[in-house]
């Protein structure tokens, strides 16, 4: 080394043996930084070197090993019968294989050795010296003892765990290692030894990890190399050796010719013959003569050696003996190669996954997966999936431990059906939903029910609208949502969101069955919730509750006391009469249906009314469904996010945390939501943005994409995909007789399978809430002799639902039996240009009446059609015959102008009627 302790080329080429020359050519095509002999070696650059060396000489052992196999088992003993494996590469794998084949060997010789078989045996000798002992425990081990635990290992002993190591035994643990012992762990190596753990290497050992290398190792990894190792890796290298790697080495042969007492190997030099020679690594010697055998020593002197020799006929088997090769010929030997266990402990696993890739992840060769996976009985090539269970069981065969993290689908958090252990599954409070016909108490009974029971703990607390409450009977507890009125409850459904679990349709007894009253039904019976009937104003003298109960059997809810299952309660919500009754009733429900809830895991819940509030900012108030919510919970509403600042209950209390079916305001939110919005509490805010604002990003593409209501122009479809086995329809005609007829028409129709399904039908004009069902329950909405209210057109073209307006009763049935068989073929679709509202009626003689108008939207054109409509009803369809602007003639007239308007073959005009002017233009389809 230079005086300033750095590396210089020359210096370096001669630690090698090589000139200087070589070592530039070698830096140069390894492009790194070299000017002359002088250049300093970085220690990056003398890694590199070596890496350089290593890739050559393992490429020269793979090719040398190739071309030297014949002749291996050429140069074998006569007796010895070579394995067709690689010596060369055996070598390199020295230390595993011997082990390996260590236990072969103790088996085959149990097996095969009379005098050393246990099992045959069955004895265990303690006698002070046995000959031929299948176990020798005895102060000094036999000849040929299978296993000498004496003091003084026998010859040829399988395994000799003796203090002083047998000569020719298999395995020496002895304290001092036995000559020519297969594997030496003896304090002391022993002479020869295959295989040297000893605190002093043995003279010749094929591999010494003794403190202090042996004389001749083969390989010594002993802080002190020996003398003559081919490959010394102790810090003190030993003379001699092969490759040194001990910062001081004497006569280090590595990469050059051979020079002095070392015989090592030029890195593309052919391999020597000797070294060869003495090589013979795998002895299968089944006529072993049983004499003592020195193979460790033997080799030092003369070269061969046996490395393996199972010897089944005497107990003198050399066993797994790696003596090295001999003072001065160390350099022979490859390096052992070790085999690192590179498989991860543990991998991360997002669903199914190629072979390829999991053999990626485990850092293995595809060939090998594949291999494994054959065996596990799974044909599987590179490219193929393969399922979560055969990942799991390849993963186990390496002994890797698998975490398998699926991603969830957050963003659709409402879809995402959370599957709870029953044992986390607690009973929760029932939600139940009022509703009922205008002016039949719905109010009057919430108020009545929510005065009625007021929770010990929280008495004297101020009830607040949150829009739901809670009251408690028999310490039970009930959830009402007091928000009255079907819209309420549909359009929540419309959004998807299932709140309520039982539905009390209130009919007044002094009133009876009112449409409201069907809707209420139809609503509840769409939403499959239980009914339960609260007859109510009972305290009237005109009650007769057995009349509602006659009315509401024709639209299945039969008494329970009448033979069916529909519970009735008579109550009078002013008088507060029956109240407990009916709660009593809830909770029998409830019990029924066993509602449950994990109240042990994040809230979701559903936004039942949100609004600005000048003073708290948005907020909302929120029915907690599932889990519990807790202040400073971060969570998502719709497509708006925040984190839960404050909570209060319907009380006006301040909570810390609601349970399942729990109502409670929040504040804290960034905006404000719908009611119906999907609510749910995320682990930090800033996930809860992330995903509030993809969800935005969504909705509003899919407001721009494809609608998914059915619609009778891709009804087919939906049958062709298997979407739909019911059409479900709600019917509003003009009269009961036209509704009834539609009704028997549309039951008849069954077209592939697929059947009409009314869900709700009635008098009078299409309503915003006949739409929101429509939407809430996929459905069409056929309007006989009918129009939409303005409203519910407005409703349906934002909700997309189908409606289909007729006056004659075969084009119904004709039209939806076409749509069902994919071959409604609609050429003209009506477009309504506008409507005009008659303000005045004038009488001419001749011309008949002619109606004064207020153009009220669009505008009315010579050409158009016109319907006219009265409360909802269409009384007259035609074309128009004259439209003028004062007296003159006019093509068309705009919004805001008034016009007189003549129709053909109609002259029958009512104040209040409206006129609608429509056009018929083609569609393409
Ligand atoms: N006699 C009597 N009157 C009642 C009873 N329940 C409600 N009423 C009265 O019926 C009328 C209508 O009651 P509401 O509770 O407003 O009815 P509603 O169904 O909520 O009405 P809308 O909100 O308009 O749909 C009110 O004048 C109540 O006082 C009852 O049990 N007995």
């Amino acid at each position: 080394m230079s005086k300033d302790n750095k590396l210089r080329v020359y210096e370096y080429a001669k630690s090698l043996n090589m000139s200087s020359k070589e070592i530039i050519t070698i830096l140069k095509r390894l492009n790194l930084p070299v000017n002359n002999h002088m250049s300093v070696m970085e220690n990056e650059m003398v890694s590199k070197v070596e890496g350089f060396f290593r890739d050559i000489k393992s490429n020269a052992a793979a090719k040398r090993a190739q071309e030297s196999s014949a002749a291996v088992s050429a140069a074998a003993q006569p007796a010895s019968k070579p394995t067709d494996r690689n010596v060369q590469q055996a070598a390199t794998d020295n230390k595993n294989l011997t082990q390996d084949r260590q236990v072969l060997m103790n088996s085959n010789n149990t097996k095969t050795n009379t005098s050393t078989d246990q099992r045959s045996s069955q004895s265990q000798d303690n006698r002070p010296e046995r000959q031929g002992g299948g176990q020798n425990r005895g102060p000094q081990g036999g000849t040929g003892g299978g296993q000498n635990r004496s003091p003084q290992g026998g010859t040829g002993g399988g395994q000799n765990r003796s203090s002083q190591g047998g000569t020719g035994g298999g395995q020496n643990r002895s304290s001092q290692g036995g000559t020519g012992g297969g594997q030496n762990r003896s304090s002391q190596g022993g002479t020869g030894g295959g295989y040297n753990r000893s605190s002093q290497g043995g003279t010749g050992g094929g591999y010494n990890r003794s403190s202090q290398g042996g004389t001749g190792g083969g390989q010594n990894r002993g802080p002190q190399g020996g003398a003559g190792g081919s490959q010394n890796r102790g810090p003190q290298g030993g003379a001699g050796g092969g490759q040194n790697r001990g910062p001081q080495g004497t006569s280090r042969a590595q990469f050059s010719q051979p020079s002095g007492g070392s015989q090592g190997r030029s890195f593309d030099s052919k391999p020597v013959a000797p070294a060869r020679s003495g090589d013979d690594r795998f002895d299968r010697n089944r006529n072993g003569s049983g004499s003592s055998n020195s193979g460790g020593r033997k080799s030092n002197q003369n070269g061969p050696q046996k490395r393996f020799d199972d010897n089944r006929t005497g107990g003198n088997f050399r066993g797994n003996n790696r003596g090295g090769k001999g003072k001065g010929r160390g350099g022979q030997q490859q390096p052992p190669r070790e085999k690192i266990d590179n498989t991860p402990k543990k991998i991360i696993v997002r669903g199914t996954m190629t072979v390829g890739d999991l053999a990626k992840l485990l850092h293995k060769d595809a060939s090998e997966v594949i291999k494994k996976l054959i065996s596990l009985g799974i044909m599987a090539t590179i490219n193929q999936e393969i399922e979560m269970e055969a990942i799991l069981l390849i993963a186990a065969e390496y002994g890797s431990e698998v975490e398998v993290k699926i991603p969830v689908e957050e963003d659709d958090f409402e879809k995402d059906e959370e599957k709870d252990e029953e044992a986390d599954l607690l009973p929760r409070p029932p939600v139940v939903t009022i509703m009922g016909h205008v002016d039949h108490g719905k109010t009057t009974l919430l108020d009545a029910i929510r005065k009625t029971n007021v929770t010990g703990g929280e008495a004297g607390g101020i009830t607040q609208h949150i829009g739901a409450y809670q009251v408690e009977i028999n310490q039970k507890k009930i959830t009402f949502l007091d928000t009255p009125g079907h819209e309420a409850f549909t359009l929540m459904r419309a959004r998807g969101a299932q709140v309520t679990d039982i539905t009390i349709i209130v009919v007044a007894a002094d009133d009876g069955v009112m449409p409201q009253t069907v809707e209420a039904v139809n609503h509840a019976k769409a939403a499959g919730v239980p009914i339960i009937v609260a007859v109510n104003k009972i305290d009237k003298p005109e009650a007769n509750p057995d009349k509602i109960k006659q009315e509401l059997t024709e639209y299945g809810l039969v008494p329970e006391e009448w033979g069916g299952d529909t519970i009735f309660v008579n109550v009078s919500a002013k008088q507060r009469i029956g109240l407990e009754g009916l709660l009593e009733m809830i909770l029998l429900v409830a019990e029924v249906n066993d509602y449950k809830a994990n109240p042990d895991k994040r809230a979701r819940g559903t936004v039942i009314e949100a609004e600005l509030d000048k003073g708290k900012g948005p907020v909302a108030r929120i029915l907690v469904q599932h889990g519990t919510l807790k202040i400073g919970d971060a969570f998502v509403a719709g497509n708006c996010f925040g984190r839960v600042r404050a909570m209060v209950n319907d009380r006006g209390r301040r909570i810390k945390e609601a349970g399942p079916s729990t109502p409670v305001e929040i504040t804290g939110l960034t905006e404000v939501p719908q009611a119906g919005d999907p609510f749910m509490a995320f682990e930090d805010e800033r996930k809860a943005r992330a995903i509030a604002e993809r969800r935005a990003i969504k909705h509003r593409q899919s407001e721009l994409g494809a609608n998914t209501r059915v619609t009778l122009d891709d009804l087919y479809k939906h049958i062709k995909d298997g979407e739909i086995k019911d059409l479900n329809v709600i019917i509003k005609a003009d009269v009961q007789g036209s509704n009834e007829a539609l009704k028997g028409s549309l039951a008849k129709i069954d077209i592939e399978g697929v059947r009409v399904k009314i869900i709700h039908n009635g008098v009078g004009a299409i309503t915003e809430s006949d739409i929101i069902l429509a939407s809430a329950s996929n459905a069409i909405v056929i309007g006989f002799n009918v129009r939409p209210e303005p409203q519910a057109m407005a409703t349906a073209e934002q909700e997309k639902v189908d409606i289909r307006l007729h006056n004659i009763i075969y084009n119904v049935i004709d039209e939806i039996e076409q749509a069902m068989k994919g071959m409604l073929d609609p050429v003209f679709k009506e477009v309504i240009i506008g409507h005009a509202e008659v303000r005045n009626i004038f009488k001419v003689s001749k011309v008949g009446a002619i109606a004064g108008c207020m153009i009220t939207d669009g505008k009315v054109t010579r050409s158009a059609e016109a319907r006219v409509i009265r409360g909802g009803i269409v009384v007259h369809e035609g074309k128009v015959d004259t439209l003028k602007r004062y007296k003159d003639d006019a093509k068309e007239v705009a919004q805001g102008y008034e016009c007189g308007i003549t129709l053909q073959s109609f002259t029958d005009f009512k104040e209040g009627d409206v006129i609608e002017a429509f056009v018929m233009e083609s569609v393409e389809r």
